[in-house]
Parts: structure tokens; C-alpha cells; sequence
């Protein structure tokens, strides 16, 4: 299936894998698309707005304590796994829309989270964060400046954190492969960091089941999940 690398595994250092959603579906983590996309019928692009937090606090925060639940719960699955084994290879370098802190279990030791964590909150006025380690009584938890607190993720109209976005682009400007395993490349700035890896003629593997934004641009589509094909990678 990857002869495409195995011809050129000698001039391949750096890597990065941009992953979305579909790297956690087989985890027990539902993506965004169809049915998965919805929460008690609300639209969970929706949801994930400023907008939907300061309108409805109670029932954004009582979304990200599901998705908590569920994530605390959830474990790697092949496709996270293999993604790590990859640094026996070459420096391998995880940009990730997923805040569901999955590739660091899995023994990434290098994962830029584009959108943040659901394992972190902060506060929605002043500079205060931290890492939730239990459940809250109240809901929305109040901030010692007497502000709510919120998920430290980043909602639609946001941007993204610009130190961790600055390295993103970077990396994807100076890999020798690039591979995108589970996103649509629907949501932007996300989306075009295969063209940032374009522009310097990196080679592109995309792993889907399904048909993407980008497909055309592709050197190499993989039309599996992940975890049944990237194992194969560092097979
Ligand atoms: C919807 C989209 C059009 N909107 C955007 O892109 C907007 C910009 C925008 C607004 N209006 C527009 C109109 C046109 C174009 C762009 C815009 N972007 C933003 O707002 C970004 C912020 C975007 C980040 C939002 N936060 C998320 N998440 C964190 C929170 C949370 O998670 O709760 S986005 C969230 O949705 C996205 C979902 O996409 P995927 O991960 O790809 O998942 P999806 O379900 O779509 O697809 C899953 C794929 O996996 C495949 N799959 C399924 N199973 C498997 C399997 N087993 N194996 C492999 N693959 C599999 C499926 O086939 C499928 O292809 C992810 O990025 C995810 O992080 N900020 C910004 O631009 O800031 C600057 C700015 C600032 C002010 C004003 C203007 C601009
Ligand atoms: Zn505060």
C-alpha cells in the first residue's frame, strides 16, 4: 500500500501527520460529519461558538462534560499507535484539530493541539488556566474573578493559538511527507496546511475512508481507516 514511501525511505526525516476527527472515530470518539456532528439535535458546529457559550453556558459546559466523560474513557487505538512507532523512523511532528489529547497517550512525544484541549480550561476575562483533573460541581464554574470559566479550546470565529499556528506552518513548509488521516479539511486555517507542504513539493498520502477537500492534490489517497492501514506504515 505505501510503496510510494518504502521507494524513498532513505530522504524521508521529517514527517508530519495532520489529523482530525477520523483518527478517534474507531477510539469511540464520534466525528463532526452526519449523524456523529449532532448533540441533543443541536449542530455541534453550532455549539462550538462564543456566541452558543455566553447564550447557553450551562448547556455548552454540560457538551464538553459528555465529550470529557467520553474522551477520559476512550484509549488509542492502532492508528494513534502507529502514529508514535513512526518516531523510530524519522523526527515526526502530530498537528492535530482533535482536543482529545489521544496521540500524546498513544506516546507522541510531539503534538501541536491547533484547537486546543478539552483537558484545560481557562478563564473567559482574565489570563487565569489550568488542567481539570475532576468533575465540577457547578456549572459554569466561576473563576476566582468572579468571571466563568471555559473549555481551553478554540471556537468557531476564534483564532487559533498564533505561537502553536507559526509552528504549524512551518513544519508543514519543511516536511519530506506529509500524511492526513481523518479530517475532511472542511474547517480553515487547518485545511491548508497541505498546501503549505505543496509548495515545497512534499510528498501527500491521505488516509480516508471517504473523499476529501483535498483529494486531487494527493500523491497517494488510502481510502481505509486509519487503524487498519497505518500499522502497515511501521509494519
Ligand atoms: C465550518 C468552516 C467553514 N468554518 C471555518 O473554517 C472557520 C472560518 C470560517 C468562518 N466562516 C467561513 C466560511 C467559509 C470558510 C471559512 C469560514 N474557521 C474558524 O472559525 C477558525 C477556528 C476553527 C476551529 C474551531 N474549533 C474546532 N474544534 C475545537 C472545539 C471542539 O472540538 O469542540 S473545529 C472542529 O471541527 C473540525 C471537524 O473537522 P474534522 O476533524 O475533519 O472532522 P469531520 O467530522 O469533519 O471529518 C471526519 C473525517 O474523518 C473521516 N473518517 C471517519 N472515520 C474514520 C476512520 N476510522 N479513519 C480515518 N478517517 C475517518 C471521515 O470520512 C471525514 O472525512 C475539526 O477541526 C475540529 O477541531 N478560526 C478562524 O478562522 O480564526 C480567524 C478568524 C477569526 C475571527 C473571524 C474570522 C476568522
Ligand atoms: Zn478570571
Amino acid at each position: 500500500m505505501f510503496e510510494i514511501i518504502k521507494d524513498q525511505v532513505q530522504n524521508i526525516k521529517k514527517i508530519v501527520v495532520v489529523t482530525g476527527a477520523g483518527i478517534s472515530q474507531e477510539s469511540g470518539i464520534p466525528t463532526f460529519r452526519g449523524k456523529d456532528g449532532l448533540w441533543r439535535n443541536h449542530d455541534a458546529m453550532k455549539l462550538a461558538t462564543i456566541d452558543a457559550f455566553y447564550d447557553n453556558p450551562e448547556l455548552v459546559w454540560t457538551w464538553y462534560n459528555e465529550r470529557r466523560a467520553n474522551i477520559f474513557a476512550a484509549k488509542p487505538n492502532p492508528g494513534h499507535k502507529a502514529i508514535a512507532e513512526l518516531e523510530k523512523y524519522a523526527q515526526v511532528s502530530v498537528l492535530t484539530q482533535n482536543i482529545d489529547g489521544l496521540h500524546q497517550k498513544a506516546g507522541s512525544t510531539e503534538v501541536l493541539e491547533l484547537h486546543g484541549s478539552i483537558i484545560k480550561i481557562k478563564c473567559s476575562v482574565c489570563d487565569y488556566k489550568e488542567e481539570i483533573t475532576s468533575e465540577f460541581s457547578e456549572i459554569p464554574p466561576i473563576c476566582k474573578c468572579g468571571n466563568i470559566l471555559r473549555p481551553d479550546v478554540v471556537w468557531f470565529g476564534e483564532s487559533l493559538p498564533q505561537d502553536v499556528w507559526q509552528k504549524a506552518m512551518i513544519l508543514a513548509n519543511q516536511c519530506d511527507l506529509m500524511i492526513i488521516v481523518g479530517t475532511s479539511l472542511v474547517v480553515s486555517p487547518a485545511n491548508t496546511l497541505p498546501i503549505y507542504a505543496k509548495q515545497s513539493h512534499t510528498t501527500l498520502i491521505e488516509i480516508n475512508p471517504e473523499i476529501t477537500e483535498m483529494s486531487s492534490e494527493m500523491d497517494l489517497v488510502v481510502r481505509d481507516t486509519g487503524a487498519n492501514s497505518l500499522p502497515e506504515l511501521v509494519s
